[in-house]
């Protein structure tokens, strides 16, 4: 169910999906999660389950932790994306081979219904539709009236039934915004 706004005016919707291989993942996650949450403008307001995905694209390198969190945003998109990439800076990210391993990676997926297209930002995604590694956990926090459900929906359900995308439940978080805590 959707967090009522911790904004007051009318706040965006925003999807991230975020993704670890190196070091310990799972805490990873947790820290990108809390930070983003903790950072002026932003509100985590659902999480997706974990799931652990064999690697796509470049596939010598460790396999993944990834998941899909939904975001309350009153940046605007490309003031969302710098602090989603200084967010993987503080995390240790690095960028040294194309889709190769990473700390942490966080992508902008969606933000409201903004299409757009310069060098610094596509939205949507522009390889979202194609990767089970993210469509499964998007499903699991996309909205049921998101022009993008019914889509979403087959194509995760297709991927995890063939199996062959290499996709399991890793785990799901307890996960609490402290920021809604100091808020009430
Ligand atoms: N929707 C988006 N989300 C995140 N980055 C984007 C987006 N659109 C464009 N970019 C640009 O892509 C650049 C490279 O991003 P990054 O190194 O995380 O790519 P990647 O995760 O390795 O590969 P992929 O883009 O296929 O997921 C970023 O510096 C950013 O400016
Ligand atoms: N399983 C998996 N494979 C990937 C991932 C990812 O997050 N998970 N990210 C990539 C570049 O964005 C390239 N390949």
């Amino acid at each position: 169910m959707a967090a009522s706004s911790p904004f007051e005016r009318e706040a965006s919707q925003a999807y991230v999906a975020l993704g670890s291989n190196i070091g310990d993942r799972e805490s990873l996650l947790r820290q990108a999660i809390d930070r983003l949450d903790g950072q002026d403008g932003v509100r985590v307001s659902r999480i997706s389950s974990v799931y652990e995905t064999e690697p796509v694209g470049y596939t010598d390198q460790p396999s993944f932790l990834n998941m899909v969190i939904a975001v309350q945003s009153e940046l605007p998109p490309v003031e969302l994306l710098k602090t989603l990439l200084h967010e993987e800076k503080e995390l240790g990210r690095t960028r040294d081979i194309r889709w190769g391993p990473r700390t942490i990676d966080l992508d902008l997926l969606l933000y409201d219904s903004v299409e757009m297209e310069t060098e610094e930002l596509v939205l949507p995604h522009p390889r979202m539709m194609e990767r089970a590694f993210v469509l499964v956990p998007l499903h699991d926090v996309l909205d049921a009236g998101h022009p993008l459900s019914e889509r979403v929906a087959s194509l995760a359900a297709a991927a995890l039934q063939d199996g062959k995308e290499g996709i399991t439940l890793w785990n799901t978080f307890n996960w609490h915004s402290a920021s809604a805590h100091s808020e009430s």
